[in-house]
């Protein structure tokens, strides 16, 4: 099993989904795993039975360096006072704006082709919203339905933590029928979520439809967790919002970007696909509009 996992973790339990359903236990060496696919198993556990999933997971590549501490590894009383503390302290210092910046540059070029397509209405809505005169602003962004969207369709599909970040019950819990020891670890498969056939017309392909209406105002996807849910929601997923949307619009107000390739010979596959899906790099232009 463990071999399997290492190959292509995410495509293997993708497979055993449709064998035993969204629901399922796999053993990791001596470590029992609960893995969830799709939204309403997810939406279950994280969102309507949130205290009890709400422990953190074994992580063996960072467990080594972190031993438990920091909010996002944490568990129990330390990682709650963390967590009050850390939300606090980004409210009030705005902290953590070059580390998102940094994984926004890589997404932006990750969907460089697809985005081509996109790229003239999103400049058509800057030069309306915003025109050229003035940077842009967060309260923008309530006026630029079409941007939103795409900003949106492409974190659902870069889906950058495609396995989630485990999770454990913090105590015995029931749970679809099956009882699930106090400590047993939980892979909420994110972009198992991102991907739902049901809550995403064409979910393997790039459309911004996917988060507008008939008449082209934003709609909410409750499938969109590329943050998770639940008690362990992403803590910075304000700002990295807010920051997605200021650092494109600020890019696009003033250049087209230009692919060095023929869009069809792009290739878009992660580099590396694990817990986290790490693009390729690319080269483009910045050409000024
Ligand atoms: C596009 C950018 C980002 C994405 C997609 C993302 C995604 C995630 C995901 C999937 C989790 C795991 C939630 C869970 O356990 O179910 C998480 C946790 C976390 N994120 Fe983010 N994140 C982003 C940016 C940020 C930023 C900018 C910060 C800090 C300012 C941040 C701070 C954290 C922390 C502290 C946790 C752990 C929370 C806890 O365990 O209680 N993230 N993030």
């Amino acid at each position: 099993m463990s071999h399997a996992l290492t190959a292509s973790r995410l495509r293997f339990l993708l497979q055993l989904r449709e064998k035993y359903g969204p629901v399922f236990t796999v053993h990791l060496g001596p470590r029992r795993v609960v893995v969830l696919c799709g939204h309403e198993a997810v939406k279950e556990a994280l969102v309507d039975h949130a205290e009890e999933f709400s422990g953190r997971g074994e992580l063996a590549s960072i467990d080594r360096n972190f031993k438990g501490f920091g909010v996002a590894l944490a568990n129990g009383e330390r990682w709650r006072q963390l967590r009050r503390f850390s939300l606090t302290a980004l409210r009030n210092f705005g902290m953590g704006k070059r580390s998102i910046e940094e994984r926004i540059q890589e997404e932006a070029q990750y969907l460089l082709e697809e985005f081509r397509k996109t790229r003239e209405k999103v400049h058509q809505e800057i030069d309306h919203v915003i025109g050229r005169n003035r940077i842009p602003a967060c309260e923008d962004r309530m006026k630029m339905p079409y941007t939103d969207a795409v900003i949106h369709e492409i974190q659902r599909v870069t889906d950058i933590v495609p396995m989630g970040v485990p999770h454990t019950v913090i105590r015995d819990t029931q749970f679809r029928g099956y009882t699930l020891p106090k400590g047993t670890n939980v892979f909420p498969l994110l972009g198992s979520v991102l991907r739902d056939a049901k809550y995403f017309s064409h979910p393997e392909e790039f459309n911004p439809g996917h988060f507008l209406d008939e008449n082209g105002r934003f709609k909410k996807n409750d499938a969109f967790v590329p943050f998770s849910s639940g008690k362990r929601v992403c803590l910075g997923e304000a700002m990295a919002r807010m920051e997605l949307f200021l650092y494109f619009t600020t890019v696009l107000q003033s250049f087209s970007l230009k692919p060095l390739l023929p869009p069809k010979d792009i290739d878009i596959s992660p580099k590396v696909s694990g817990f986290g899906n790490v693009p390729p790099t690319y080269e483009m232009c910045l050409v000024p509009r």
